[in-house]
């Protein structure tokens, strides 16, 4: 596990300070991965540096399994980075060394004998599914493979932390896709407490289970990812799926946006279309599974004359319902 307490980071002296990260505090459990987005600017890649211990903090704390690492020397902080493994958008890997090589730099630099070296290195490529590419140079291998060897070789001193920062920008999405279910596979087998920092919010949606959104150096909104995605009122989760444009609602209609908030039957819409005796139409709709639940928002329209009718409909069916045009707060939500 890993906890940030109060973590401050400014670069600069008196009127020329610059406060970059701003007394975060968060946690990040075993088994656990915590995504954390911003706008450019925001402080992320300094978040990295900081987390990796790369940059020392102005004050605050971080902590990993109950060890202050903020406390240490320069020789202890050394064997003390061994806990946390990165892996960054370049993939850093030495273009003169094979894969394995690549991998097995880490336990080189420790001193382990050859013997374990290559034990360890085998392991290591067969779990990020690479046997077959050990020999193989940086060149050779596409961008989600080198990725790959990056995560292997993060890996290779066993820490209890990931920090990945941006990397899975710039892969293509399947190449993507096989990275996130690489990392939720090393959550789940390891036990790692996994820090993703990126500015990609689909990926998150795939991966993360907790998510922070970073703002001028501060948290501004945090929680679980399903959480948010089921608010219709959080900024975190509405940019992390922003409503589909849809097509507009026919004059005399009322259009009404609604958002899965809780457990929704599968045929509510037909349910509700036959309780209020017409047809709704779905002008745009999002709807998805994440972590095994459905979460999503709709547009629909419907003759205005219903909206008296339909409001408490929808949200007797578990969503929470807006007509589109009024007023910003949802007109009515669930009651659990
Ligand atoms: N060494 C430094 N000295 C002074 N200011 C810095 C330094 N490094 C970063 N900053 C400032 O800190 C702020 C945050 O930068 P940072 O690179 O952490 O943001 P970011 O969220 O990673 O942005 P991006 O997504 O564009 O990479 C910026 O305003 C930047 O100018």
């Amino acid at each position: 596990m890993i906890q940030l307490d109060q973590l401050t980071k400014v670069y600069g002296h008196g009127a020329g300070a610059t406060t970059v990260l701003d007394h975060l505090d968060f946690e990040i459990a075993a088994g656990e991965i915590f995504a954390v987005v911003g706008p450019s600017g925001a402080g992320k890649s300094t978040l990295a540096q900081t987390v990796s211990l790369l940059e020392r903090p102005t004050s605050g704390r971080v902590v990993v399994n109950g060890a202050d690492l903020t406390a240490l020397g320069e020789r202890e902080l050394r064997a003390a980075r061994r806990r946390i493994g990165t892996i960054f958008q370049s993939d850093g890997l030495f273009s003169r060394r094979t894969a394995a090589q690549n991998v097995a730099l880490p336990l080189e630099f420790l001193g382990v004998t050859p013997g374990e070296r290559r034990t360890r290195v085998a392991e290591l490529l067969e779990r990020v599914g690479l046997s077959a590419k050990a020999g193989h140079y940086p060149h050779q291998l596409s961008g989600g493979q080198r990725q790959r060897v990056g995560i292997a070789r993060a890996l290779a001193l066993r820490p209890s932390v990931l920090l990945a920062d941006e990397a899975t920008s710039g892969l293509d999405p399947a190449s993507t896709a096989s990275i996130v279910g690489l990392l939720k596979e090393l959550r789940d087998e390891l036990g790692l407490s996994i820090l993703f920092i990126t500015h990609e919010m689909d990926t998150v949606v795939q991966l993360a289970d907790a998510v922070a959104r970073l703002d001028h150096g501060r948290i501004a909104e945090s929680g679980r990812l399903l959480d948010l995605l089921r608010d219709p009122a959080s900024v975190l989760g509405t940019l992390l799926r922003p409503p589909q444009p849809g097509v507009p609602a026919a004059p005399g209609e009322l259009a009404i946006d609604v958002s899965y908030t809780g457990e929704v039957a599968g045929d509510w819409l037909a349910r509700v279309s036959r309780a209020v005796g017409a047809d709704l139409h779905v002008l745009g709709a999002r709807i998805e599974q994440v972590h095994g639940e459905t979460v999503g928002t709709a547009r629909l329209a419907a003759p205005a004359e219903l909206r008296g009718r339909l409001l408490p409909l929808l949200a007797a069916a578990g969503l929470s319902a807006h007509p589109v045009g009024s007023d910003a707060a949802p007109a009515l939500e669930v009651v659990a």
